[in-house]
C-alpha cells in the first residue's frame, strides 16, 4: 500500500523546498487571513510555481466567494482546491465546473454519526479530507493541531477515497496509517515549531514514517 502525503500550511519558499526534497506529493497553501499560515495570493503564486511539476499544490479556502476565489485560483492555479469550510454538495460541484480542477472537500469528525456528513460530498468532491472538529476555543476550522479517534473511520470502506488530517505528527502518523488504511495523510501543526513556522526536519521525519508505515 502507498500513502500520498500533503503537507499543508506552507508560507516560506525554504520549507517549500524542504517538503519537496522531503518527498511530499503535495503542497498546501492556505488563502485565510485568520491563519498564521495565510499567505497572499502574489506569495501563493509564488510558491506555486516553484512546485510545479514537483509537487502538486493544493489552495485551501474557507467559505471564498466568487471574487477571492476568482482572484485566488488565476494567481496561484492549483492542482487541488481544498474547501474547509461549510460549502455545500451544490458548491462543490460548482466550483468542480467553474474551475475543472480537483475539489477536496473538509468534513469535521468527532463521533460516528459525523460521517453521514462526509456522504453527499462522496459523489460531487474527488476527496473528502477527515479532519477533527475544532475545539471549543479554536478560532480556526482547521489547522487545529487535534486528532480525532481513527477507529471512527474503521468502518468506512477502505476504498473510499478519503485523506486523513488533524492532529498527526511524526510520532502518531504510523499509528494512523495503520489504524485507518488511509491512502492520503495531511499535516500542519505537526511539522511546526510554532504556529506558522514549518520546520523541515518535522517535515522529514513526519515523510519518513509514514512511507515506513505504508511500505
Ligand atoms: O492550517 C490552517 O491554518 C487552516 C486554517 C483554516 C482552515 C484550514 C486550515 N488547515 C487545513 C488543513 O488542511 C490542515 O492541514 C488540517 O486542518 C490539519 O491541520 P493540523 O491538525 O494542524 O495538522
Amino acid at each position: 500500500m502507498t500513502v500520498e502525503i500533503k503537507i499543508c500550511g506552507l508560507s516560506e519558499e525554504r520549507t517549500l523546498e524542504a517538503a519537496i526534497a522531503a518527498g511530499a506529493e503535495i503542497v498546501g497553501l492556505v488563502s485565510f487571513p485568520k491563519s498564521p499560515r495565510h499567505v497572499a495570493p502574489e506569495q501563493a503564486a509564488t510558491l506555486s510555481s516553484l512546485a510545479r511539476g514537483r509537487a502538486r499544490v493544493a489552495l485551501l479556502t474557507v467559505d471564498a466567494g466568487d471574487s477571492l476565489l476568482g482572484e485566488t485560483v488565476a494567481a496561484v492555479t492549483p492542482d487541488i482546491l481544498q474547501l474547509h469550510g461549510a460549502e455545500t454538495p451544490e458548491r462543490v460541484k460548482e466550483l468542480r465546473r467553474r474551475y475543472d480542477r480537483e475539489i477536496w472537500k473538509a468534513v469535521s469528525i468527532d463521533e460516528a454519526d459525523d460521517l453521514r456528513r462526509a456522504a453527499p460530498f462522496w459523489e460531487t468532491a474527488d476527496r473528502v479530507l477527515f479532519d477533527a472538529r475544532p475545539p471549543r476555543e479554536a478560532t480556526l476550522p482547521g489547522g487545529n493541531g487535534v486528532p480525532f479517534d481513527w477507529r471512527l473511520l474503521a468502518a468506512l470502506d477502505p476504498h473510499r477515497a478519503f485523506v486523513l488530517s488533524g492532529g498527526l505528527t511524526p510520532g502518531n502518523v504510523a499509528e494512523a496509517i495503520r489504524t485507518t488504511r488511509a491512502r492520503a495523510v495531511d499535516v500542519s501543526s505537526g511539522v511546526e515549531s510554532a504556529p506558522g513556522v514549518k520546520d523541515a526536519a518535522l517535515i522529514a521525519a513526519f515523510v519518513r514514517e509514514a512511507r515506513a508505515a505504508a511500505a
